[in-house]
């Protein structure tokens, strides 16, 4: 069992508590013996393993736990912990590997492979074709860090959508952008319309990070399915009027958004409204959408870059616009995750928390998922953090085909994607 705990807050008093999130991976170490939790007396270092910290004494050492193996060891388990233990300071995160039972010789074989990872991951961010079948560069990380982008075109590219979303939202916030019949006189929630990639940033960061009242509240058409689009539709109501409408597709041609559109389009015409007055696309340049959205006359359009995957685009407009419209402050939900970033940059696997996982996973999946991962928040606000894990995982396992050209987790897709 891994736990991980903490998220970025901008503060310097990190608040930590029983960890949020658990992961379960394995059977290899059903024992349990309560040890004290990562308290409020933990010394935090930024980015270190094995730092032992002060406020914490060793469990006692007493004759009964001496008798028993060593796996089930208090004290060997105890330093286990100590040793394994993954702080970073600034985004008060913790992860606890201890339980997993991986082995020494097992770190030292995997250590060449996992250099060649850190290897694959520069070239990556760097700039390098990454994503073979579509013959593009794979490029999240640049959102939170603009100057690690590979040319000024990119760079500007970024930093100038960050400007139009913080202005825009700005402009709705204060309504000096306004719907045109709304009794409120200005905007007062969102409907967001997209599936897969296209919905689940958001909808995480919603829960996760927005105030208990925002200044718009935000709602989602995330399936093809009328009934539940009526029932979006059907709360709004009158307040239909005052409704930004973001439609969010990278493609630009996804048939469930766009069933999703027509949908609101049309509850838009019963009710006597102008669509596009109160209508943003969020897609790639000269997409379906995006044409749609330019001929019509929308309020506004924003990009997705071909190098951002849908998966990963909760740090472009995708789930930018949302969040800032929901009064988040979206640069600094930047730095929090350039800071991440950082932590997974170094080639000292056990001071990688990504790294860290990753092994962790293979080691108790035999390398070939042999088990099921099993996510679980212990925290309401990070409940949809498995659903967006979910579609990050499957679909980076390869969507029909993985890089050798192997037919892989097409099932999944089948089941929960229909795309591609
Ligand atoms: O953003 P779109 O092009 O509309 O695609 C939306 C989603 O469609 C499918 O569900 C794909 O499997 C996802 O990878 C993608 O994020």
């Amino acid at each position: 069992m891994a736990s991980i705990s903490g998220m970025y807050s901008p503060s310097s008093a990190v608040k930590i508590g029983r960890s949020p999130i658990t992961i379960l991976l394995s059977r290899r170490d059903p024992f349990f013996v309560p040890i004290a939790p990562a308290g409020r007396s933990v010394r935090l270092a930024q980015s270190v393993a094995r730092d032992i910290p002060s406020g914490l004494s060793p469990v006692s050492n007493s004759p009964a736990s001496k008798t028993t193996a060593v796996e089930k060891d208090r004290v060997s388990l105890w330093h286990r912990y100590v040793d394994w233990l993954y702080q970073h300071k600034e985004l008060g995160l913790y992860l606890d590997v201890s339980r997993i039972g991986f082995t020494n010789e097992f770190l030292e074989r995997m250590e060449p492979r996992m250099q060649s990872a850190f290897v694959a991951m520069q070239e990556l961010e760097k700039g390098a074709i990454a994503n073979p079948d579509e013959g593009r560069m794979v490029g999240h990380y640049w959102l939170r860090n603009v100057a690690l982008a590979p040319n000024s075109f990119l760079r500007s590219q970024i930093e100038k959508t960050l400007n139009a979303i913080c202005e825009f939202a700005d402009k709705i916030i204060s309504a000096q952008i306004k719907p045109p019949s709304s009794p409120h006189g200005r905007f007062t929630q969102v409907l967001s319309v997209g599936i897969g990639g296209s919905a689940l940033g958001p909808q995480f960061v919603a829960e996760a990070l927005a105030p208990d009242n925002p200044r718009l509240k935000i709602r989602f058409v995330d399936n093809t399915d009328p009934a539940g689009i009526d029932h979006q539709i059907a709360q709004l109501g009158t307040e239909l009027a005052s409704t930004l409408v973001i439609v969010i597709s990278k493609s630009g041609g996804t048939p469930e958004t766009r069933n999703g559109l027509l949908e609101v389009q049309k509850a838009f015409r019963d009710a006597g409204l102008e669509f596009p007055k109160q209508g943003v696309a969020i897609t790639q340049e000269n997409s379906l959408l995006d044409n749609t959205a330019r001929i019509e006359g929308w309020l506004a359009r924003f990009p997705m870059f071909d190098w951002v995957g849908g998966r990963t685009s909760v740090m472009s407009a995708v789930g930018l616009l949302p969040a800032a419209l929901q009064g988040i402050n979206i640069r600094e939900m930047l730095v929090g995750a350039s800071l991440m970033d950082m932590a997974n940059r170094t080639t000292v696997v056990r001071n990688n928390p990504a790294a860290l996982l990753a092994l962790c996973w293979y080691w108790a999946t035999d390398g070939v998922g042999s088990k099921d991962m099993v996510v679980l928040p212990y925290k309401d606000s990070l409940l949809l953090f498995s659903r967006y894990l979910q579609q990050l995982v499957m679909e980076s396992l390869g969507k029909e085909f993985d890089l050798h050209g192997n037919r892989g987790y097409e099932d999944y897709h089948k089941c929960n994607f229909k795309k591609e």
